[in-house]
């Protein structure tokens, strides 16, 4: 029987964490502030950085909410950056992936003062993670994943992990997470080109799913047993709904849950905790400076 693991429920408690921390920041005289920059109007992006904005909101922490036009230069991003660096109010900057094709998104995240980089997507910030430096910010996402394991009892320690994806913001960081020291874990990054990626999966202990193809992730791939977390968060069209679309994760959720010991859920699992572990860092910010 399969276990579901409540990310809004873990979320939730994080964020009542950070309720405190907030308080403690105050009472010390710092205000933390988050600037979460969009630029352009995909509609994806909208949602999440509203959810961002509304939960600094719920948590007393100051927000600024920079909403670009799809044309914006280069230069005046790279200006909004400069700027947002410089400002004493704001702990945490988080330029909204992916930007339109005109704008050179490395520049960008490489624009950002690392210590001020929530996100953790900075060189400065990947070579700490590699390094087991605790001192720079590890991306949300993959954060979220590992409290995720660690509140639903899941050993690490020795098991076969296997990531699917390898992209900077989820499968890159996660695999340095999972195999790093205290996680313990033996891990496999594979992705969409790995040959026979059904038989890689069916080895793990542990399967991360993010490569972004909606229910990818079949029954056959999953051993019975294993722990199963979903990245992804696809929309994918639904005549019978209002929207026109429902979110679908990148595991076939109703036929892999019942295999699983615990599986997370889309939506309701990592996407909430990706919002928690930013105000998380957020505060970790604002506590240094
Ligand atoms: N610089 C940057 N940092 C990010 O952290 C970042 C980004 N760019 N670009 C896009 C991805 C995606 N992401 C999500 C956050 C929350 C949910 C979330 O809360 N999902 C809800 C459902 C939300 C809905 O209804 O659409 C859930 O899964 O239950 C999903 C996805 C952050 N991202």
């Amino acid at each position: 029987m399969s276990k579901i693991i409540d990310g809004k429920a873990v979320a939730a408690a994080v964020l009542e964490e950070c309720r405190q921390e907030v308080e403690q920041l105050k009472a010390r005289g710092v205000t933390p502030g988050l600037a979460v920059v969009l630029v352009g109007e995909d509609p994806a992006s909208q949602v999440y950085v509203g959810s961002k904005v509304r939960t600094c909101g719920e948590l007393g922490i100051h927000s600024e909410k920079i909403v670009l036009p799809t044309e914006t230069t280069q230069e005046d991003l790279l200006a909004v950056v400069e700027r947002l660096n410089a400002d004493p109010a704001i702990h945490g900057i988080l330029v909204q992936s992916p930007p339109p094709p005109h704008i050179d998104e490395e520049a960008i995240v490489r624009a950002i003062d690392p210590a001020k980089d929530v996100d953790g997507f900075h060189p400065e910030n990947v070579a700490k993670l590699a390094l087991e430096d605790p001192s720079g910010f590890v991306p949300c996402t993959p954060a979220g994943c590992m409290r995720l394991l660690k509140e639903a009892g899941v050993e690490t320690k020795g098991a076969n992990a296997v990531v699917i994806g390898r992209s900077m913001i989820v499968g890159k960081p996660m695999a340095l997470l999972l195999m790093a020291k205290g996680s313990d874990a033996t891990v496999t990054v594979a992705h969409s080109r790995s040959k026979d990626l059904p038989g890689i999966c069916r080895q793990a202990d542990i399967v991360i799913a993010a490569v972004g193809r909606p229910e990818m992730v079949k029954a056959d791939w999953v051993r019975e047993g294993a722990v199963v977390i979903d990245v992804g968060i696809n929309r994918v069209e639904d005549a019978s709904r209002k929207s026109g679309f429902r979110l679908t994760g990148d595991v076939a959720y109703p036929e892999v849950a019942p295999k699983c010991a615990a599986i997370t859920p889309v939506p309701g699992g990592v996407g909430p905790m990706t919002i928690a572990m930013l105000m998380k860092n957020t505060l970790i910010s604002a506590g240094r400076s």
